[in-house]
């Protein structure tokens, strides 16, 4: 019987499995920010114990900065995470992208763009939302801080088994309708748990056709299906991605990887423990209407009853979500006004994605009464978005042009939404609270958020000529 993608990373990745089926894993890249990194750093320091390898682990800083202005920071929980990361990267001699530097940014973002994030390799950070990197086919997931000191001290780490359970993406995507939308599609249909214990690999004649930056949005978010990790299978797009970037392998090295990247796909014969079919061919723009992942339609429905719901236990928490979000059932979504619009976070502040949402404001302006963020993934989105002069097209439109970081994605940082009000958001979660105490979060694409800016209210982005003229083709406008 042939491998699944997953095992074979998995296989070529165990040192040692004990009786009771736990695995000792080899991690190739430890990536490390701010927040999950200090009791770490202080248990090493602690038991007098130095890191592994530090070559193979990487640091940023995300979650705290600051994105008005990232050398002020005035929380001084935030300052006090901040300096305590910049002294522990010091003291155990850890690679870091530190405020000032060019290559600063969100963990997720910056792990691909500079090629540390390569296809085959385990990848572990304190971080829920590492299944981003199984776009390159890595075997990528979030731990615990108590495993990220295991890692930094070991290199290696403790794991289950988990099972396999593929997703064959068929069909291509309408004008106007984005990977994003394809993943809140997946988890509106399956609910937040489907994926629980399993490795996701998203496989199917879809995934050929997105650009790295489009398949990283869907592994992003596999977390949000409940799933250890997502990966797809790396191809000659991933390769023509990675090379060259600052980190990868060069000269003998490269095409000794190659070949090996070449060989990283599920055997025609493998078996999967759970096997889907999702055609996305009929897909609609999404937006979120509650508190969970799931808790979404197309932005052609709308705001359900928690009639429409079968169990109890669902209809009860449809009930708490519509309460939380201020909505009535059969509220057309399109109907639903918000007060901000956050362009952002590690699922969608790359350069496409700001390119997408930059043709469909260009020449417009932003909806009264609605504040707009457009927070670049790193400094290098940044500044390649600011060579294109899309920053020119978001602030001449109304929107505010920031510093890179995690930013409104969660309200650990100045950016947050006021109790009540509701935000059309380009990130990956809607749990209550998520962006400020009280505050009303839609999930959505880059390109379904740029158009909501302009109108005030949810609207169809496929009515938006740019979606037709400039061929917004699933996000790879230009
Ligand atoms: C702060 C961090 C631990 C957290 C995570 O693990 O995902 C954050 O990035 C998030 O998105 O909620
Ligand atoms: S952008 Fe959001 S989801 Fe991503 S790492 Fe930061 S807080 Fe987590």
């Amino acid at each position: 019987m042939g491998k699944t993608l997953f095992e074979k990373i998995w296989d070529a990745h165990v040192v040692k499995t004990l009786d009771d089926g736990q695995s000792l894993l080899y991690i190739d890249l430890h990536l490390v920010h701010e927040v999950t990194s200090p009791q770490a750093f202080a248990g090493l320091r602690f038991a007098g114990r130095r890191i592994r390898q530090p070559n193979q682990t990487f640091a940023t800083m995300d979650h705290n900065v600051p994105t008005d202005n990232p050398f002020d920071v005035r929380d001084q929980i935030a300052k006090k995470q901040i300096e305590t990361l910049i002294e522990n990267c010091r003291e155990f001699g850890v690679q870091l992208a530190d405020l000032d530097s060019p290559h600063q940014g969100i963990v997720h973002v910056i792990g691909p763009e500079l090629g540390l994030t390569v296809p085959g390799k385990t990848i572990v950070c304190g971080d829920s939302h590492t299944s981003t990197h199984g776009a390159f086919g890595a075997l990528a997931f979030g731990i615990g801080t108590s495993e990220v000191e295991h890692v930094l001290a070991t290199q290696c780490l403790w794991q289950t088994r988990p099972k396999t359970l593929r997703i064959q993406l068929e069909g291509s995507l309408a004008p106007g309708v984005t990977s994003k939308d394809v993943i809140l599609a997946l988890i509106a249909k399956y609910g937040v748990n489907f994926g629980t214990g399993h490795v996701i690999e998203f496989a199917g004649s879809l995934i050929g056709t997105l650009t790295m930056e489009q398949r990283m949005t869907i592994c992003n978010m596999s977390i949000e299906a409940g799933a250890r990790a997502g990966l797809m299978a790396p191809d000659e797009t991933t390769i023509a991605y990675v090379k060259d970037r600052p980190h990868a392998p060069r000269g003998r090295e490269w095409d000794e990887a190659v070949a090996l990247w070449r060989e990283l796909k599920s055997d025609d014969d493998a078996v999967f423990d759970t096997d889907i079919v999702f055609d996305v061919s009929e897909l609609s723009p999404q937006v979120t209407w509650g508190t969970n992942p799931g808790m979404g339609s197309g932005v052609d429905g709308t705001v359900p009853s928690p009639e429409d719901f079968e169990s109890s236990v669902e209809q009860r928490a449809v009930t708490q979500a519509l309460e939380y979000m201020g909505l009535t059932p059969g509220t057309k979504i399109t109907d639903i006004a918000v007060q901000h619009v956050f362009i952002g976070s590690c699922t969608n502040a790359r350069i496409e994605d700001l390119r997408l949402a930059a043709s469909i404001v260009a020449g417009r302006h932003v909806a009264d009464g609605v504040r707009a963020l457009v927070v670049p993934g790193s400094k290098q989105v940044k500044r390649q978005a600011e060579s294109e002069g899309l920053h020119e097209v978001f602030t001449a439109a109304g929107f505010e042009w920031r510093e890179p970081g995690c930013s409104m994605c969660l309200g650990m940082n100045p950016d947050t939404i006021p109790a009540g009000e509701r935000c059309a958001s380009t990130s990956n979660r809607n749990f209550e609270g998520r962006q400020g105490r009280g505050a009303r979060t839609h999930l959505v694409s880059p390109a379904m958020a740029a158009a909501t800016a302009l109108e005030g209210h949810f609207v169809d982005v496929r009515e938006f000529a740019a979606v037709h003229e400039g061929g917004v083709a699933h996000g790879t406008a230009r």
